[in-house]
């Protein structure tokens, strides 16, 4: 695509060869090749345009920028909004994929994840082919893509959603961060439904105030065509106030049209009634938690808006796979307790699992679980008081310390375990901790292993060390003589 129609209708200003050929689109001078667009984003850490000459030197065939460099000889695009720009010329670039297939945004603290799987259930039930963009790994029908981001970068996102729609996808549930609406990474894309799942404690150490971060989420609800809401959050207003047309409630404590009824929830399932179109559905996830409730309310909501039939609806959810780390049980070899595998990583979520694990287990619940380095330092004590409150026993241990220093980060959640009256240990080593509660468990414990879920990985001072915890309890139980 020519350099001018990439800008077609932006406010920019081309400096140079407006007709040059753009064969890719790129905003890290690592990956630059010739004759590709290299945008200068001023960022947190570093300023792009210190690596303009580099991308230069690379062949790039233009570079944006938000003011004029004599110094660079390549033409350039002068533009207002680094971020805005590439998310609107990603779009152009590859043509408005997002517009070729049904749009459903996900945003909330927690639940992202699991409402996304249980969409796709539901489509694949209805025999779409559904695109997932998140967390755990991005997907194409049954194609497996890795990720590094929850929502990815405006350019990597346009390009993955360009291959969705070649591959024949009918539909997309995606992922929403708070970091990719402030970041800009999904601007340009109108969603058909967006999503609010809840808000609670999290990431201010990037949003650095509550308000920005209803804000941050809040911004998805501009870009949607239908707002499907959980007015049981208290933050539920704010989205409604934001939303741009048609807005859909549900609700699991109030009278609304989209109402939960009859919940059951057993240590192996989640049941409940919903009336759809003059039918009453009778609902069965095998995800134990009230929490469950809510993420297929969302999905359930989402997907009737979207004019998927019932039956799909019921059927998709009966037959949906366990969601990867999401109050996973594990196989214990035997052993005369249960593990629990969850991503609990957030004070609410935190909150939900162990009294989830409470609600069932037979004997004591032991909660592992650290906090991440270099993220919100302020949900550490809320945590460490939530596990000393709700846990019979509490391990604190290392969650991804990344640079910061876990026996730093192991102290700030004692402070809050130290305002209960919780029995608990620090044992720094994650191995060494589980290892602990399984030599100590008792017959009947729930030994609840939260906040790592899925991820294979532990993240040391830039370094990613394997930890699969699966794969890591396997090995212990082996060792310490259960064997399947
Ligand atoms: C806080 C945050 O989201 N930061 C994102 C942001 O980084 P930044 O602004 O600091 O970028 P920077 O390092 O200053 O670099 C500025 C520019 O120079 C470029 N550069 C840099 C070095 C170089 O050699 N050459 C070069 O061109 C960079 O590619 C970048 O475009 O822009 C970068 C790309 O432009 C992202 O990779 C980066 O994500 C970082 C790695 C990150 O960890 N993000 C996390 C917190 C995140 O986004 N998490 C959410 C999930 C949260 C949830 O679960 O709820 C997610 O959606 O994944
Ligand atoms: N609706 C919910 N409300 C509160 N807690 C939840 C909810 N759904 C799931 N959880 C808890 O949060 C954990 C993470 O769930 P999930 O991965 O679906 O959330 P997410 O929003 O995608 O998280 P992330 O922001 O890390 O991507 C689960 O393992 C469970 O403990
Ligand atoms: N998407 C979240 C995941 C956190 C998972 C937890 N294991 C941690 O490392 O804190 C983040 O990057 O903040
Ligand atoms: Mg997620």
């Amino acid at each position: 695509m020519k350099l001018n129609e990439v800008f077609r209708g932006m406010i920019c200003e081309i400096h140079g060869d407006e007709t040059v050929e753009i064969k890719d689109l790129k905003y890290d001078s690592r990956g630059v090749k010739r004759g590709d667009l290299f945008f200068c984003i001023s960022g947190f850490a570093e300023d792009g345009l210190k690596y303009a000459p580099e991308a230069v030197k690379k062949g790039a065939a233009a570079v944006v920028v938000t003011e004029f460099q004599p110094n660079l000889d390549v033409t350039q695009v002068i533009v207002k909004n680094d971020r805005e720009t590439m998310a609107l010329a990603a779009c152009r670039f590859f043509d408005f994929p997002a517009k070729r297939m049904k749009m459903v945004g996900v945003t909330g603290t927690n639940g992202k994840t699991t409402t996304t799987y249980m969409l796709k259930a539901i489509a694949e039930q209805a025999g779409m082919k559904v695109g997932v963009i998140g967390t755990i790994r991005n997907m194409i029908g049954d194609e497996v893509i890795h990720t590094e981001r929850t929502t990815p970068e405006s350019v990597d996102l346009q390009r993955l959603l360009k291959k969705m729609a070649e591959e024949g996808c009918d539909i997309v549930a995606m992922e929403v961060s708070s970091h990719s609406l402030v970041l800009k990474r999904v601007f340009g894309i109108e969603f058909d439904v967006g999503i609010f799942t809840n808000l609670t404690q999290d990431h201010l150490d990037f949003h650095q105030t509550w308000d920005n971060y209803i804000a941050a989420k809040s911004m998805l609800f501009e870009q949607s065509r239908i707002s499907v809401i959980n007015i049981d959050d208290d933050s539920a207003a704010n989205m409604m106030a934001a939303a741009r047309s048609e807005i859909i409630k549900y609700s699991v404590m109030q009278p609304v049209q989209y109402a939960a009824k009859e919940i059951e929830i057993t240590h192996e399932s989640t049941q409940f009634d919903i009336d759809l179109n003059g039918h009453t559905l009778h609902v069965e996830i095998g995800i134990p938690g009230y929490f469950t409730v809510y993420n297929a309310m969302g999905a359930i909501v989402a997907a009737n808006a979207l004019g998927i039939d019932s039956y799909c609806i019921e059927q998709g959810l009966k037959a949906m796979p366990p969601v990867a780390g999401r109050f996973e049980p594990l196989d214990t070899h035997g052993g005369s307790f249960s593990i629990i595998l969850d991503y609990a990583h957030t004070p609410d979520s935190l909150k939900n699992a162990i009294a989830t694990a409470k609600k069932f287990a037979p004997g004591r619940v032991v909660t592992i679980f650290g906090c991440g380095g270099n993220r919100d330092a302020t949900k550490r004590a809320v945590m460490g008081k939530i596990a000393g409150e709700m846990s019979d026993f509490t391990i604190i241990t290392s969650d991804n310390p990344r640079y910061e220093e876990p026996v730093a980060i192991i102290a700030q959640i004692e402070e809050g375990m130290r305002q209960t009256s919780g029995e608990y240990v620090c044992i720094v080593n994650r191995r060494d901790a589980i290892e602990h509660a399984i030599r100590t468990a008792k017959k009947d414990d729930v030994i609840l292993l939260a906040g790592k879920g899925h991820e294979d990985y532990q993240e040391i001072k830039g370094e990613k060390h394997d930890f699969d915890e699966k794969v890591v309890v396997e090995e212990l139980l082996n060792k310490l003589g259960y064997h399947k």
